[in-house]
């Protein structure tokens, strides 16, 4: 069932086009990761379904009815900004009790121990945000805007003033809070891992517009662009003429998904290519980067197409230096993009 659905949205600053006809759906419960580069309208788009800008044409609805002619408080959406906006001079109990004025006190006392206890901060309710460390003042931040019980929770970069460490364990607690109060979620990010790993469905932006909207294993796995596969993460684009369920390409012929015919732009991870002793392709190492967990080849084809292969299994097999000849295979099919 749709929750929020925003229809043709354009918005300008000036010269700018921060969004460009943006339509986008949000299913009720699910959460909703929106990813771009900067300055592709991510927070812009945020910001007008909150409220606090509004939109040259287009409409939002929720539930059906027409909201961006409402005021902020009157939309029935919650927002965690990416500084958590915290009331300094409140401790976290009167913070979290913030927006519930409507509930008599027993009630709003009730709920102040429910979300303290959701969200592990029991024994902070009486300090004041500036006595918490990055992690708990998130945790207050969400907390609060959870205990409003709103139709909608818009998250604005929520993970970034965490140090990495904290990141991790922080994200898999929002997802499951989230999870448990069945909110529906809509949170703005950069991070491709965090977008992949935390929502539902993944909408990437691209200049104002969207460039594809999936589950996270489709985004990744079949890219609608070019773009979708490079921004999602490192990947080869060949060049390759189709016809059916192959094509020809400088690795040789090449399964592709889906079928298509003609000239095409095929996308292939550094995982989908793998180095063989005899058969395949010849290509040239031009460089070698050490990760780790694996190694990254850095190759040249034979056409001067720029290649690059992930191998883990790096101890077992000797360090090729670069400028060797080698030869690769494609072990998984091309995604076409193009
Ligand atoms: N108040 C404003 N005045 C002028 N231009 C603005 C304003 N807000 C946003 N923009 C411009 O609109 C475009 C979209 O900005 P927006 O902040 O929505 O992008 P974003 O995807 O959230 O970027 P980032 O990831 O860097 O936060 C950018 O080109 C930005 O410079």
């Amino acid at each position: 069932m749709t929750l929020l659905s925003i229809e043709t949205l354009t918005k300008r600053f000036g010269g700018v086009v921060a969004l460009d006809r943006l339509s986008l759906t949000i299913m009720a419960g699910e959460i909703h990761a929106l990813i771009g580069p900067s300055g592709c309208g991510k927070s812009t788009a945020l910001r007008l379904i909150a409220g606090f800008e509004q939109a040259e044409s287009g409409a939002i609805t929720m539930n059906g009815r027409r909201i961006d002619g409402l005021k902020p408080e009157a939309r029935d959406i919650g927002m965690v900004f990416q500084d958590y906006a915290l009331f300094p001079h409140l401790t976290v109990a009167e913070n979290i009790a913030f927006g519930l004025h409507r509930l008599d006190r027993a009630a709003r006392e009730a709920a102040v121990r429910d979300h303290l206890a959701l969200m592990r901060l029991q024994g902070l309710e009486g300090r004041r945000p500036d006595q918490l460390s990055g992690g708990q003042q998130q945790r207050v931040a969400l907390a609060r805007s959870l205990a409003a019980r709103p139709r909608l929770l818009l998250l604005d970069e929520p993970f970034s003033n965490l140090d990495a460490s904290l990141r991790e364990t922080a994200r898999r607690e929002m997802r499951d809070v989230l999870r448990a109060s069945g909110m529906t979620a809509l949170f703005v990010t950069h991070d491709r891992e965090e977008a992949l790993s935390l929502s539902d469905r993944v909408t990437v932006l691209k200049a104002g517009r969207v460039e594809q909207t999936d589950r996270p294993e489709r985004v990744y796995q079949r890219p609608a662009s070019a773009f979708v596969a490079g921004f999602l993460g490192r990947t080869n684009l060949l060049q390759g003429m189709a016809e059916g369920g192959r094509a020809r390409t400088v690795l040789g012929p090449l399964p592709i998904e889906p079928e298509a015919h003609g000239p095409v732009t095929l996308s292939l991870r550094p995982q989908g290519l793998a180095l063989v002793a005899e058969g395949g392709a010849e290509a040239t190492v031009t460089d070698r980067i050490y990760r780790g967990q694996e190694v990254t080849y850095l190759l040249r084809a034979a056409d001067g197409t720029a290649l690059q292969l992930d191998t883990t299994d790096a101890p077992a097999t000797p360090a090729v230096a670069p400028g060797a000849r080698v030869r690769l295979e494609a072990v998984a099919p091309g995604v076409v993009v193009g």
